[in-house]
């Protein structure tokens, strides 16, 4: 084998990589950021439209009240700088974090269509042919952020989830900073009812845990409403999170939806994370093979949602 051959032939991947980080390579000033209107806010934190001046780049924000003393909050920065490593297709580019006066700012890749679950609350439940393009890259960049960084997102919903014009859809708020998650976990924050089973019990939190998530994320998606309780009832979030734990998952109308779809989010919501089937098992199921061979055109969807909610 000719070592030097080798090297040439790696050269183009390493090219990409040089080329994708120093894209987001931007020393960030808070006075060289011009705000320009929310996008969101949930999650501990709210989100601006931003302008970096120098470089005339369009950035989201976010801003994060992170009570915590000087040490914890540089620990936060120093484990952020982990995203600068994480650059993938599927998972939000990340500009930079800096602290200013007791608020933690992160400024990552502006999605022009924002999160999932402010798009289905505008134009409706979301197709399954689109959702099984989405299930395919929400699951490559999972198994992106597992396989490389060893990183679980522990947040996956569908206000994470998000679109840009170009039919791009994207993961955000994955917890790379352990720091980050304690502080924000004092808060009511932590708690989110689309935690699985095994850890609103307090267990341990695996990557199966994602998977729960992610047949949540795509019921709720699906249907155009949280999947529980099942229809007219309202529970307080304790109570609701009781419900995920003891009830079983209300089925999807079998009548409006295909078996895939209906089994792949079965299998997604098996309630022992052990019988639950893994990323490996899910990317090479039948409803995600289908948006494999790219018969979806997901820039046209994007641009018909930018129609309706622009
Ligand atoms: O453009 C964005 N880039 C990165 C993060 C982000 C987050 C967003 O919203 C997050 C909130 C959280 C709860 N619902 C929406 C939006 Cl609306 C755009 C962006």
């Amino acid at each position: 084998k000719n070592p030097e051959a080798e090297a040439v032939a790696a050269l183009p991947k390493q090219l990409e990589k040089l080329e994708v980080s120093n894209t987001f390579k931007i020393d960030l000033k808070d006075e060289d950021l011009k705000p320009f209107e929310e996008l969101g806010s949930g999650n501990g934190g709210t989100v601006n439209k931003i302008l970096h001046v120098p470089t005339n780049t369009i950035m989201a924000r976010k801003v994060i009240h992170v009570e915590a003393n000087a040490t914890v909050r540089k620990q936060i920065l120093r484990e952020l700088q982990i995203l600068h490593d994480c650059n993938n297709e599927y998972i939000i580019g990340f500009y930079g974090s800096y602290i200013n006066e007791g608020d933690l700012f992160i400024c990552m890749e502006y999605m022009d269509l924002g999160s999932l679950d402010s798009i289905y609350r505008k134009i409706g439940p979301i197709k399954e042919p689109i959702l099984a393009d989405i299930t395919l890259s929400v699951l490559r960049g999972l198994i992106y952020l597992h396989e490389t960084h060893k990183i679980i997102h522990r947040d996956i919903k569908p206000s994470n989830i998000l679109v840009n014009s170009q039919g791009e859809i994207k993961l955000a708020d994955f917890g790379v900073s352990g720091q980050l998650v304690n502080s924000v976990a004092n808060t009511f924050v932590g708690t989110s009812h689309y935690m699985a089973p095994e850890r609103i019990q307090g267990g341990k939190y695996s990557v199966q845990s994602d998977v729960w998530s992610l047949g949540i994320s795509l019921m709720e998606l699906a249907i155009g409403k949280f999947p529980f309780p099942p229809e007219g009832i309202v529970l307080p979030i304790f109570d609701l999170l009781q419900y995920i734990v003891n009830e079983p998952v209300p089925p999807l109308p079998a009548d409006q939806f295909s078996e895939e779809f209906q089994d792949f989010c079965n299998k997604c919501l098996i309630k022992d994370p052990h019988k639950r089937p893994n990323f490996k098992y899910l990317v090479k199921h039948k409803f995600v093979l289908k948006a494999e061979d790219d018969k979806v055109d997901m820039k046209a969807w994007a641009e018909d949602v930018a129609d309706k909610i622009k």
